[in-house]
């Protein structure tokens, strides 16, 4: 199988055996030309030849259109993953036409009727959502710590920062310092808020600034990078057309 996770920032892609072993992935930046990437690509999955290509895409119909061009010269069947708030191993509260495929196929790969569970995606977006013994009642979307920078960046004349790193939530006494420092709080402190107020809810975090932020929240976190390809396979173990 072939399964293809075409973020707002990054392609991510893994290659799986007949057992769902990973053969092959890699994450690489699309610069809102996911068409071309993919077309770079098409060499190396046609090497591997998958029976079956599964997509979740938050790029919007226009481009997933492109997107369905390029992969038809494959001659492989594929399908993009459809949001549905009424699936087996999970309801929602959330409009289903708005809901990105990506947060939901994040809290379906890691949904348990057993447990009340808070997914936290760190990605181009951070998003929280709770999901209480599979009904997912709802979530926040914030813009992630380089989209806080570069906003605080172009909305402002004194604030000329564009680089450094964030990695303490404690007072700034510079402005490079007091911008980055502030950001990373509102994430964490949105993070402990939410924890406080769901004290029952396991909090569980996935993306590529999961560690960073993980590090400064009150209780622990679980770390899970498996959750989007979890989803992924459980979509399509229930929904992959006949072939
Ligand atoms: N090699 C890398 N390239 C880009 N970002 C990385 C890399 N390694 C870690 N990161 C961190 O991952 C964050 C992005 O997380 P993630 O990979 O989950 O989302 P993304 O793929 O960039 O976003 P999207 O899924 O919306 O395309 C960045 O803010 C960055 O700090
Ligand atoms: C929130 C993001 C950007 C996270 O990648 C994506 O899931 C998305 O574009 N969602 C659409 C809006 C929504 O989920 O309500
Ligand atoms: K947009």
């Amino acid at each position: 199988m072939l399964w293809l996770d075409l973020g707002n920032t990054r392609l991510k892609y893994w290659l799986t055996d007949d057992i769902g072993q990973i053969v092959s992935h890699d994450a690489k930046q699309h610069l809102q030309a996911p068409t071309e990437l993919l077309m770079g690509l098409t060499d190396r999955f046609e090497r591997y030849a998958p029976d079956f290509i599964g997509i979740s895409s938050v790029l919007g119909d226009k481009l997933n259109a492109q997107v369905s061009d390029t992969l038809s010269r494959l001659n492989i069947p594929f399908a993009f993953v459809d949001v549905d708030a009424a699936h087996p191993l999970m309801s929602s509260a959330y409009d289903a036409t708005q809901l990105g495929c990506d947060r939901w196929l994040q809290m379906l790969g890691a949904v348990d009727k057993k447990k009340r569970q808070c997914i936290i995606g760190c990605g181009t977006a951070v998003t929280i959502d709770l999901i209480d013994h599979a009904t997912h009642l709802g979530g926040y979307i914030f813009p992630n710590i380089y989209l806080q920078r570069e906003s605080l960046f172009s909305g402002t004349k004194q604030i000329t920062i564009s680089n450094g790193t964030f990695d303490s939530i404690t007072q700034g006494v510079n402005t490079q310092d007091a911008v980055h420092r502030g950001i990373l709080l509102s994430i964490v402190g949105a993070v402990n808020e939410i924890s406080n107020r769901h004290p029952n809810f396991e909090l569980i975090m996935t993306g590529g600034d999961a560690n960073m932020i993980a590090q400064h929240v009150n209780r622990p976190v679980r770390i899970r990078n498996d959750l989007l390809l979890n989803g992924l396979a459980r979509y399509f173990d229930e929904s992959k057309p006949k072939i």
